[in-house]
């Protein structure tokens, strides 16, 4: 087989090897996927303005995030259960990854995946109603090394998937999210009628009444960096950041949750003004070229989150899968930043997009 040279042709690889109703479950989106379709799509939109006379010999790709040094702005967003896509699940990811956000739905304990990660781990949390499991959840992130906590505002509870519906999708016997104990974890193996197993289990699961407040009590719980994911506005960035948030992930939840929501690269801009540098802005969704990095780094965002990308990498080979994946996408970010004249991550800015407004 000749080597997989874009994301594109992990995805495609990635379908073919994975059982139908998982390869459902990871790539699909709710209602008329018209937000995940969405995703796409508004990147390709964004036309680029290079420019040359410039020395750029020596591309620097590095950043700084939350204090930590990292090699790429590119890390991977939350994913549950990354055993659907190979068996040695997120530890082969965060060998792969220089920064892994963790789901609380992780298919392997936070502490497995502490000894295996090459970069920075982040915890992702839900707002369960058993309010035990999240402070539970914050002190074992604390313990293992865990550098932030990314709190999910977006999913109240998880969104119509009408692939998962029609297949009664629930996760399959022998993939369990260890790190949540049965009691909260029940309902997730069986199938039910009219609903993924998923969606039921969130109505019972997460406290759909998640407020400003809460939020507050969160970041007094823990001297951890305390992000928001599912920020479209600069109303919630606002918000959150006065309640104690250190940053923001800009994101739709790759088009799972509300169908019909602003694609997440046109939510950037609006966010990123609110957050005015008061701490980083992360983007999902629908990043799937080196380009796009660049396009969202120009409309603000301090890194990017890939979602689906790094499970078709992983569902592809394991751990090189993956690091396939995340190193295709760094050679495209690098060969852009040449291309377009801006060989650091600080000359990339809004000057570099046709037809948008310049501060
Ligand atoms: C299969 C799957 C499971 C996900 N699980 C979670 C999760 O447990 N927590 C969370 O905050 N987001 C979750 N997300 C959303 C991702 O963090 C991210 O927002 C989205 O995948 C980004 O879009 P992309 O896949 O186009 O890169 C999930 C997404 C997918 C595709
Ligand atoms: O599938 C998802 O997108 C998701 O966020 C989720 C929600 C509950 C359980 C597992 C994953």
């Amino acid at each position: 087989m000749d080597a997989l040279l874009t994301v594109a042709e992990y995805e495609a690889a990635a379908q073919e090897l994975l059982p139908p109703g998982i390869w459902d479950y990871l790539s699909g989106g709710s209602g008329q996927e018209r937000t995940l379709a969405a995703n796409v799509d508004a990147f390709a939109r964004l036309a680029l303005r290079p420019r040359f006379l410039v020395d750029v010999s020596e591309p620097d790709l590095s950043t700084t995030l939350l204090g930590a040094r990292l090699p790429t702005p590119i890390g991977v967003a939350p994913v549950a259960y990354h055993r659907l896509a190979h068996p040695e699940g997120e530890v082969a990811t965060a060998r792969a990854a220089s920064l892994l956000v963790v789901s609380v739905f992780a298919s392997r304990t936070l502490e497995e995946i502490a000894a295996a990660a090459a970069g920075p781990l982040w915890l992702q949390l839900y707002w369960f109603r058993r309010r035990e499991v999240v402070t539970g959840l914050v002190r074992r992130a604390e313990d293992a090394g865990y550098q932030a906590l990314v709190l999910t505002l977006d999913t109240p509870r998880v969104g119509r998937r009408l692939r998962d519906v029609r297949r009664g999708f629930a996760i399959p016997a022998g993939i369990v999210a260890p790190n949540l104990e049965a009691a909260v974890m029940a309902g997730t193996h069986e199938a039910v009628d009219g609903e993924s197993a998923l969606a039921r289990h969130s109505r019972e699961q997460f406290d759909p009444a998640l407020r400003p407040a809460d939020l507050a009590w969160l970041c007094a719980q823990t001297d951890l960096p305390v992000l928001v994911k599912g920020v479209l506005t600069a109303r919630d960035a606002e918000l959150a950041l006065a309640h104690g948030a250190a940053g923001v992930v800009v994101s739709n939840h790759g088009g799972r949750q509300l169908d019909g929501a602003v694609a997440s690269v046109d939510a950037l801009a609006e966010v990123a003004a609110a957050v005015g540098g008061r701490g980083p802005v992360l983007l999902d969704g629908g990043v799937r070229t080196g380009v796009d990095v660049l396009r969202a780094l120009a409309l603000g965002a301090s890194a990017v989150l890939v979602g689906r990308p790094a499970l078709w990498g992983l569902a592809v080979g394991g751990e090189s899968g993956a690091r396939a994946v995340l190193d295709i996408l760094a050679a495209e970010l690098e060969d852009a930043m040449v291309l377009s004249g801006r060989p650091r991550l600080s000359d990339v800015d809004s000057s570099l997009l046709a037809g948008v407004q310049r501060p």
